[in-house]
């Protein structure tokens, strides 16, 4: 698809005392309330400094984790880091779209930025509208009226059918900005990719990943889907393997219980092409230990950390033929060093593949402080890569391609 003709970009938007609501995705980890990688942030330096220095007052949008996780604090620490990324004064406000929020927008001057509040603070923010609904929410109704255009840059999260990502640009004059250009550029086109191509599915967000894998597999995109972290400790415990009660309760504290039932189903459907762990590093008397899945169940209190060398092995040899390659997701809880080896040696092999696709927040900070590096592409979004690798629409870039445009 020809997105840009479709989206307007910042090319086309005249920002000059322009006041501009701008959707960023800086969802970053946390650690205690502070940043622990500013990743995210610098990847919007572009899009952001562009429409200041262009004359733009910038009303930055953005949520920050999920409701009840750690990481769900409030935007002060991004705008404090944005400040010194821009290097200029970026105000942060504790509000989204009351009158104080209102009011700090209204009284911006060309060349100013203010950090609005957490999007998800607010309850509708976390559900999934269409885009004439979302557009009826407190937050868009509430903010709209003292906006003249919206940026969507969040390409991160353009995969959320959510009031700050489609009922802005359903309202108000829609641009893609420089992140979700340059994303939309790279992975608009999965078909013309080489085969064989292998998906590699790993990391926490197990139905998220379960859709993308269902998606690739029945459209034939995936001639091989390998699972690893979590994901692949869901489709262990679906093939039957007793995993045992810490893995277990795991899942079901995480409120993946049912997706072990559809990751049976997609083994019964499209079991050839997908790849399980065939063993998994646990934590024993303080070190790593790799049991082999006919081994297993672990001893009473052992989880499955990481995938074992074993696994590595199997999916190198798959690796190796593969035309492209695109994964999201570290196979280990890879913030621990004892099981970092997973994703280390893993998305190291895939650096190798001609095609080599990566996206996530964690994925990206994990390669990072592994320093693995070498990838044709790594997006600043995972499921939305992910998703859009699956060659399925959007909800924001629809929303953006359907909303008013400037010269409508
Ligand atoms: N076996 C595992 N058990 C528990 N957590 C895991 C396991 N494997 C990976 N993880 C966790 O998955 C998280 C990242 O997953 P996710 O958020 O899906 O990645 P991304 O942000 O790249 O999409 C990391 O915090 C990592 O510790
Ligand atoms: O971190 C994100 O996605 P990712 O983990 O797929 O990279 C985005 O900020 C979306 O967050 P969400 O998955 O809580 O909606």
């Amino acid at each position: 698809m020809d997105w840009s003709t479709m989206i307007d970009t910042l090319d086309d938007l005249d920002v000059e005392g322009t006041t501009v609501g701008v959707r960023v995705d800086v969802n970053s980890p946390i650690d205690d309330e502070s940043l622990a990688d500013d990743a995210r942030l610098r990847a919007h330096v572009d899009t952001l400094s562009e429409l200041l220095e262009r004359g733009g007052r910038v009303a930055v949008l953005a949520h920050q984790g999920r409701p009840g996780g750690n990481d769900f604090v409030s935007l002060a620490p991004h705008a404090d880091r944005l400040s010194v990324l821009l290097d200029r004064p970026v105000e942060y406000v504790d509000a989204t779209f009351t009158d104080a929020a209102r009011e700090a927008v209204r009284s911006l001057d060309n060349g100013e930025c203010v950090v609005l509040e957490n999007t998800r603070f607010y309850s509708e923010e976390y559900m999934e509208f269409d885009p004439e609904r979302a557009a009826r929410t407190h937050l868009v109704e509430g903010l709209a009226p003292v906006l003249d255009a919206y940026v969507n840059d969040a390409f991160a999260a353009a995969h959320r059918s959510q009031p700050s990502l489609v009922g802005f640009p359903t309202v108000l004059p829609g641009y893609a900005g420089r992140v979700m250009e340059s994303e939309l550029d790279v992975l608009g086109s999965i078909e013309a990719t080489p085969e064989p191509r292998v998906y590699v599915i790993g990391g926490a967000k197990v139905p998220d990943s379960i859709d993308v894998a269902w998606s690739v597999l029945e459209k034939g995109l995936a001639d091989h889907v390998l699972t690893a972290g979590v994901v692949g400790n869901v489709f262990l415990i679906a093939d039957e393997v007793d995993l045992g009660d810490s893995s277990s309760d795991f899942i079901y504290n995480q409120g993946y219980w049912d997706e072990i039932d559809r990751a049976q189903d997609l083994l019964d459907a499209y079991g050839d092409r997908i790849a399980l762990p065939r063993d998994v590093a646990v934590e024993r008397d303080g070190d790593r230990h790799e049991i082999a899945v006919n081994a297993l169940p672990p001893r009473d209190g052992e989880a499955a950390m990481d995938i074992g060398h074993s696994t590595l092995a199997y999916y190198e040899r798959i690796l190796e033929d593969a035309g492209t390659v695109i994964l999201n997701g570290p196979a280990g809880v890879f913030e621990d060093e004892t099981f970092e080896t997973g994703t280390k040696e893993l998305y190291g092999a895939a650096t190798s593949v001609p095609m080599s696709i990566v996206g996530g927040g964690d994925t990206a900070s994990a390669l990072r402080q592994l320093g693995v590096e070498g990838f044709s592409h790594v997006s600043t979004g995972g499921g939305a890569a992910l998703r859009m690798l699956t060659a399925e629409p959007l909800p924001a870039v629809t929303a953006l391609e359907n909303g008013p445009r400037a010269n409508d």
